[in-house]
């Protein structure tokens, strides 16, 4: 059977195998399993779409995806629009976990905790559990400051939204009836948090579970491989695979290779979809320069084939790696042929912990030094967030930790040991001041220019972080939000005053929304950022240095298997590996 659907780019065929005419038909609690690119995602929305036309649903009901990331929803929302007549749209909710956990959190908190709730963003969360290196006091700390404080940390989303539902029947019945069909994307990927709201969920509600267990890539933050074990014993679901039905890169070797990947077999092995290039380690950045080329060749061939609509990934095993390869491609490179290699534009899905960290810091410096109050110790308990919170789930290291201690302590004693400290102190005393004698327009891109460049001049290295970090707004699109909230302060009170506020609210805000991101052109993350979506090309690049290749440790070569299958079977028409030669991934 092949559907036909149209929208205003082009006709869109999908080739409906029995096994997936079956699944349409089927009711009750679903499995459906197949590899990268089998079309689950497409089936769940094809079903949906069943179940919605069929006028089963009342007014209000909805049919809810729920999945783990913001962008992988936007994907899904781009594909619900290919298959979904506008009408039918508002009997289909597509969410991520964190908020539709926390839409219930925010309404029926108050029966957990006689507190009001308030969200505690990642990069507040991480600044204010960083003294926490072991992960039981991390979590005794998390639970705490919920109950006294009412802060509600992410991390505990799913699971008081599990007791929330366990503890109240009523609660339950609504949720049921407002989500008769609950569809679950990349379940392999599901904590035992997450499981137990969804063990909640399915009480009363039917699951659709959609998962590959060769595409686990979460294990360190709980994803478990008896997880789809777990749901067939609890739920007994009808269960449907696709194999290695292949929709995505249909006509190519890449799930071929995905697969031989897996058992070894790709060692010694020629795809015609998937290449691998071995590069010298050279000095300094220079082998970057056959990655640009690389991207270059690939974008000329895209624009060739599809001049409007092409997408390249590039990815990288670490963030540091992603910032260090995005400086490169932004820059303009002159060979000494005297041959002039331009910038490449792209995008970058960078962690924005350090980036919003460091917008509020500068928003506090507009908010007091627009009223001329700016004082140090305020500057460095904005710094110490930084500091702790910059590495948004990662803890702030050792050194870091204790710097940040001692400067905390200085804005209760006025006491500070150590050279390279009592510098921090003065730069910020200097910085200060200089804030203070600014002259505010209320022309926020000038203002906020202004006063990033006095935090340029300082040399400590925590100080000059702040800057750094601050640029990155730029490539994560923040501006225009920050100067809407900038400028909404300045035309209320002819001064900055509430500005730094505002900006942790937009920047809290900004992180429920479900962008509407389309992924065009050439973008530069990690691999699990490239988790459920899709690429005409891939390229990744392992860069050279411990810690930044995909193994440098021979007991997580399991995992590494996993990570560099999905991040190939993104690809729909070319796959590129860049490996260091001599040094070369031991999986090739
Ligand atoms: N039956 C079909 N006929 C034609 N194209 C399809 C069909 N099903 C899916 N596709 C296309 O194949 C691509 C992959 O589909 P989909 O995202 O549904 O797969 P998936 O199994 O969810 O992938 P993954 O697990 O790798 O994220 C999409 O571009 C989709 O439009």
């Amino acid at each position: 059977m092949t559907l036909r659907f149209q929208d205003l780019k082009g006709v869109y065929m999908f080739d409906l195998s029995e096994e997936k005419q079956k699944l349409l038909d089927a009711t009750g609690n679903l499995l459906v399993l197949g590899g990268p690119g089998s079309g689950k995602t497409t089936i769940a929305l094809l079903k949906a779409k069943k179940i919605i036309e069929s006028g089963v649903l009342q007014s209000g009901q909805c049919i809810l995806f729920l999945s783990f990331a913001r962008s992988t929803i936007s994907r899904v929302e781009q594909h619900a629009n290919i298959v979904f007549m506008k009408s039918l749209t508002n009997h289909l909710e597509i969410n991520t976990y964190h908020s539709f956990a926390w839409t219930i959190l925010k309404s029926h908190g108050y029966l957990l905790c006689k507190k009001q709730l308030r969200l505690l963003p990642p990069h507040e969360a991480a600044a204010l559990l960083a003294n926490y290196d072991n992960k039981s006091a991390k979590e005794v700390e998390i639970n705490r400051l919920f109950e006294q404080e009412g802060l509600t940390h992410f991390d505990l989303f799913a699971c008081m939204c599990a007791k929330l539902l366990s503890r109240s029947n009523a609660l339950s019945t609504i949720l049921s009836e407002t989500y008769p069909v609950i569809i679950l994307d990349e379940f392999q990927d599901t904590n035992a948090d997450e499981w137990a709201l969804i063990t909640q969920l399915g009480r009363k509600s039917n699951l659709i579970v959609l998962a590959d267990a060769e595409q686990r890539i979460y294990d360190f933050r709980g994803a478990d491989p008896a997880r789809i074990t777990q749901y067939i014993t609890t739920f007994h679901p009808i269960s449907f695979n696709f194999g290695n039905e292949n929709n995505r890169s249909n006509g190519t070797d890449i799930v071929q290779f995905g697969n031989d990947l897996l058992t070894g077999n790709n060692k010694n092995k020629k795809y015609n979809n998937v290449e691998c290039r071995y590069y010298p380690i050279r000095e300094k950045n220079n082998q970057l320069i056959l990655l640009k080329f690389a991207i270059i060749e690939a974008c000329k061939r895209l624009r060739s084939e599809t001049p409007k609509e092409w997408s390249i990934a590039v990815l990288l095993p670490s963030n540091s790696l992603m910032l260090t390869v995005s400086d490169f491609l932004e820059k303009t490179h002159k060979l000494k042929n005297g041959t002039i290699i331009p910038r490449i534009q792209h995008e970058v899905a960078i962690e924005t912990a350090g980036p919003s960290i460091a917008a509020l810091v500068i928003a506090r410096l507009m908010e007091y030094g627009s009223i001329k109050q700016c004082n140090i110790n305020q500057f460095l308990i904005d710094l110490c967030e930084h500091i702790r919170g910059r590495r948004g789930d990662k803890p702030p290291s050792q050194k870091d930790l204790i710097l940040s201690t001692a400067l905390l302590e200085y804005t209760k004693t006025g006491k500070i040991t150590g050279k390279n400290r009592k510098v921090i102190i003065d730069e910020s005393k200097r910085i200060t001041e200089r804030c203070n004698s600014l002259d505010f327009t209320g022309e926020v891109a000038s203002d906020w220019i202004k006063v990033r460049d006095i935090i340029s001049d300082a040399t400590t290295d925590c100080i000059k972080q702040v800057r750094i970090d601050a640029t990155y707004l730029r490539l994560l699109h923040k501006s225009s939000i920050l100067n809407s909230s900038l400028s909404e302060t300045w035309r209320r009170f002819d001064n900055y005053k509430g500005a730094t506020e505002a900006v942790r609210n937009a920047l809290t805000q900004e992180h429920f929304a479900t962008s509407a991101k389309t992924w065009t052109g050439v973008n530069v993350m990690t691999i699990h950022k490239a988790k459920g979506k899709e690429f005409d090309e891939v390229i990744i690049y392992e860069g050279n240095f411990p810690g930044q290749r995909f193994i440098y440790d021979v007991e997580k070569i399991d995992q590494a298997r996993l990570n560099l299958r999905v991040a190939i079977t993104r690809a729909k028409k070319k796959a590129t590996i860049f490996t260091p030669e001599g040094n070369s991934c031991c999986l090739l």
